[in-house]
């Protein structure tokens, strides 16, 4: 292995660090910050991720409120729950873990969350903010992905930055931060030609797939960064992302690992978007 291995969880320690003494000094004043997490269904994976995100909480002196409703819960129902805590003056965060069970229209539950307590960025108040460069809540996990980013100490004014994948939630606002630092952006999909034409040219790769060894060695540039979100399983069952980490990592000057690279890094900057919407509410 020549890349360097970038460290997500201890990078979203010491953010988790950070949050907490924001979250404390907010406490101090009687706006204790507060995110309220929604699960619709009983889908093993997502259990794992919400339960993770009230931890994070509790480890961070963040108060949090976990509801869980089975899966043929009506959208009506769903749209009134989000309601009542809209008007929540405890929640300043509202997360709904998608994927929402089929007879639930997504678009509908994002838009029912106030902007203001959009703390996933998915809205497309929080879409267009970032898209004009105004103020607004980043998504968490390109946002994680950018602190990353950060840590290598690559400048990316520049730059030639290729996104892999390009969901409403991961490749478009990943695009955008990163065109917003300047960087040159390439957008790869399904339909892209030739993918290793466009990776063999960038400094930066975010691959946002959900599909292992999609990024292989001979499709990386010597010294680039490589960030990987995906979040797939391999044959005997692990957790893997969308690079061939073994042989990428031969190849590359950084390289984030899954697990412990983006992953943890969405869960902390969830819970910076929260203290920012709390902190926002307290000055209010
Ligand atoms: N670590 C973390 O914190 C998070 C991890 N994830 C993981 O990241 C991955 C992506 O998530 P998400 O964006 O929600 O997924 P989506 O399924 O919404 O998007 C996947 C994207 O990949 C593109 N794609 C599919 N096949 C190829 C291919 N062969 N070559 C190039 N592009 C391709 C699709 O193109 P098209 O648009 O043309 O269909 C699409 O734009 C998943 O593994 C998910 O589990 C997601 C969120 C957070
Ligand atoms: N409204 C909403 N917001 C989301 O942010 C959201 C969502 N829905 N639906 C699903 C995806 C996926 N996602 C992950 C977050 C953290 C890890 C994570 O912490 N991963 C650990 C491993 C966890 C494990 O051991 O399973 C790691 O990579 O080290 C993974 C995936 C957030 N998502």
């Amino acid at each position: 292995m020549t890349a360097q291995l970038i460290d997500g969880n201890a990078l979203a320690k010491k953010i988790r660090g950070e949050v907490a003494e924001r979250a404390a000094a907010l406490t101090a004043r009687g706006h204790q910050p507060g995110l309220a997490v929604v699960l619709v269904g009983d889908d093993p994976a997502s259990q794992v991720y919400v339960s993770h995100k009230v931890k994070d909480c509790e480890g961070s002196g963040v108060y949090s409120l976990l509801d869980r409703y089975p899966a043929d819960m009506s959208e009506a129902a769903l749209l009134k729950r989000i309601a009542e805590l809209n008007a929540d003056p405890k929640i300043h965060g509202i997360l709904v873990q998608m994927p929402v069970p089929k007879h639930i229209d997504p678009q509908k539950v994002i838009a029912a969350i106030a902007p203001h307590k959009d703390v996933d960025g998915f809205s497309i108040q929080s879409a267009g903010a970032l898209a004009s460069g105004l103020p607004g809540f980043k998504s968490c996990t390109p946002y994680g992905c950018m602190k990353l980013i950060e840590t290598t100490g690559v400048n990316l004014r520049g730059k030639h930055a290729v996104v892999i994948g390009r969901s409403n939630t991961v490749g478009k606002p990943m695009a955008q931060l990163l065109l917003q630092a300047s960087a040159t952006v390439t957008i790869c999909h399904s339909a892209t030609v030739d993918l290793g034409a466009h990776t063999r040219q960038a400094d930066v790769i975010v691959a946002a797939v959900g599909r292992r060894n999609t990024v292989t060695a001979d499709m990386v540039k010597p010294g680039a960064v490589i960030i990987d979100v995906g979040m797939n399983r391999n044959d005997e069952g692990k957790l893997c992302g969308d690079v061939d980490f073994e042989g990428v990592s031969k190849v590359a000057g950084w390289i984030t690992p899954v697990p412990g690279g983006v992953g943890p890094m969405t869960r902390a900057m969830l819970l910076v978007n929260t203290i920012e919407a709390a902190e926002r509410a307290a000055s209010n």
